[in-house]
């Protein structure tokens, strides 16, 4: 929606409880020090009314409280509070710090829950959120009044109680779907009846509070919303309890992309979405779901040929929205063993390297075949695989194939195959040690003097399916040479060092003949 055309009417306030629902599920709790950290981003976001804890709970989220509310800059200040005079008091002495602070009073309204948990009849329960919905009211100004469990609840007993509330200077009315049981269609018609039934509808914002249990808590607000309310209720990542509540990111961008389907607008400032992710993530220890909806880290990442083809053409061709629009940088293109020529040259391009048609080829089988040995495709993994490409190229000798039988119960054994100018020659040998079995194998496939000056191995990257670089140096007539080689395989790695180092002794000396000859 273009800021031409915005109307009040089609605003949705956004309304953030990641540091109240969110805090409440098991193993989120968050110090004091992140709680001010994640209120000023949420602030700094453009976030409406932020939910900063429940301050009957304890001291500490009393405090939390009210010194979110002393920082507010721009977003309404809430806290939580049951149907209750001390939790009433408790919590408007916290947010009254606020520029604006809101009291937020919530009591179950459904039949299992009155009788079950609360044991107390439905006029009890009127006359309670009657009672303290005034109180709050005369403490301050902003009064949200939830029916907890709203969706299990009775209608005809719904439509009383809210207008009885509004009466008593609710400002907002929230009907949550506490459990996530209700469905998009059906809450979109129990929101609208709600509205169309309640005479004074017109003096309080409606507001949902979605639940995930059956994954359909942002598609559910967003129904909810269809059906007349103009608040969400909702948790960066989706935090919550149980299953979580609507993601904040996820109702933010699907207003966003699909305006055409959702016509409302908001106020939230989308390039912040990726920070105030990984704020709360770090704060709570949660980790984002690799696949999570904007902000997981795959959300924009590619790794398939087919599709890093066609983001190089045209990134919209496999992305619904710009990186850029949530505070990413700009979308990933992962080689793995999915990958494609096209994403391949693009990250040797990326990475400064050149290469002609054949040593590409080279390198991209094995691309692959890396990719079928180990997970992650780093750069550093491509760089090792290049280099080796092109320092290969010209080798006289070259592996074929490398067995070693290792263990506690030496010697230690290997079989080599090389191509040695074109020839294959095949060898056995024993070494102390698996390594020393493999240079062994060299020395009787390719007799030579030269000497083993250093054998140096590290992990390129991280995990044990990193790639180990081995290093190899050899002294002959009075040079040394050395040589790098890389694989998932150390011995393998070793063999191609030990290899590489022997290459360049063979093409020296065949470089020194001509010039021997003549002298
Ligand atoms: C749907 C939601 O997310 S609601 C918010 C849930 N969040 C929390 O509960 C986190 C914070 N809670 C707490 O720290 C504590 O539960 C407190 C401080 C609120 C209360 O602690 P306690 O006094 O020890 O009571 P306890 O938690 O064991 O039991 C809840 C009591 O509140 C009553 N109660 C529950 N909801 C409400 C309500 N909305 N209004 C009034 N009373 C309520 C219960 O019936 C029960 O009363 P009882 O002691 O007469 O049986
Ligand atoms: C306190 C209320 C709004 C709540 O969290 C719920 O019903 O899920
Ligand atoms: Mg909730």
């Amino acid at each position: 929606m273009t800021s031409a055309n915005k109307s009040e009417k089609d605003r949705v306030i956004v309304f953030d409880t990641t540091l109240r629902d969110g805090e409440q599920c098991p193993g989120a709790t968050m110090t004091f020090e992140e709680k001010l950290e994640i209120a000023e981003m949420l602030d700094d976001m453009g976030v409406d009314v932020i939910e900063a804890g429940f301050p009957i709970t304890s001291e500490g989220d009393f405090q939390a409280v009210s010194e979110i509310a002393r920082r507010s800059k721009n977003s309404v200040i809430a806290g939580l509070s049951r149907a209750h005079p001390k939790d009433i008091d408790r919590c408007a002495e916290a947010v009254k710090f606020a520029r604006r602070g809101r009291v937020h009073t919530v009591i179950a309204t459904s039949p299992l829950h009155m009788r079950v948990k609360l044991n107390m009849t439905p006029e009890q329960v009127m006359e309670l959120s009657v009672a303290n919905v005034t109180r709050a009211r005369n403490q301050v100004d902003d009064v949200e009044w939830s029916a907890e469990d709203g969706t299990r609840s009775e209608m005809d007993f719904l439509c009383r109680i809210v207008e009885a509330v509004i009466k008593a200077g609710a400002t907002t009315v929230n009907i949550p779907d506490t459990v996530g049981y209700t469905v998009p269609e059906e809450y979109t018609n129990f929101m609208r009846t709600l509205i169309e039934r309640v005479p004074n509808s017109d003096k309080a914002i409606f507001s949902v509070h979605c639940h995930n249990d059956l994954g359909m808590a942002v598609a559910n607000s967003l129904a909810g919303i269809a059906g007349g309310a103009r608040q969400i209720e909702c948790t960066v990542n989706g935090i919550g309890e149980r299953a979580g509540n609507a993601a904040l990111e996820e109702v933010v961008m699907a207003i966003n992309v699909r305006n055409d389907v959702f016509p409302w607008w908001n106020k939230i400032d989308t390039t912040m979405l990726t920070r105030a992710s990984k704020l709360v993530s770090a704060a709570t220890s949660f980790p984002v779901q690799y696949n999570k909806a904007i902000v997981g880290r795959n959300a924009f990442a590619h790794e398939s040929g087919i599709h890093q083809d066609g983001v190089l053409k045209d990134a919209s061709t496999y992305e619904i929205m710009r990186p850029e629009m949530i505070g990413l940088k700009k979308s990933s293109l992962v080689l793995g063993k999915h990958s494609g020529r096209h994403a391949f040259v693009h990250k040797l391009e990326e990475m400064g390297y050149k290469l002609g048609a054949n040593q590409l080829e080279d390198a991209f089988v094995r691309m692959k075949a890396l990719a079928d040995r180990k997970k992650d495709i780093y750069d550093e993994d491509i760089e090792a695989l290049v280099d080796q490409e092109i320092a290969a190229s010209h080798d006289r000798i070259k592996l074929v194939s490398l067995t070693v039988i290792a263990g506690t119960h030496g010697p230690q054994r290997a079989t080599m195959k090389l191509d040695v100018e074109g020839q294959t020659r095949i060898e056995e040998a024993e070494g102390n040690g698996p390594v020393d079995a493999v240079f062994n194998c060299i020395k009787a496939l390719v007799p030579h003097e030269a000497k083993l000056e250093l054998y140096q191995v590290h992990a390129v990257t991280e995990g044990t399916d990193a790639q180990a670089e081995v290093s190899v140096r050899l002294a002959h007539e009075g040079r040394s040479m050395t040589s790098k080689g890389s694989d998932p395989d150390t011995l393998v790695a070793s063999a191609k060092a030990y290899l590489g180092a022997l290459n360049k002794i063979v093409m020296k000396h065949q470089r020194d003949m001509p010039a021997q000859a003549a002298s």
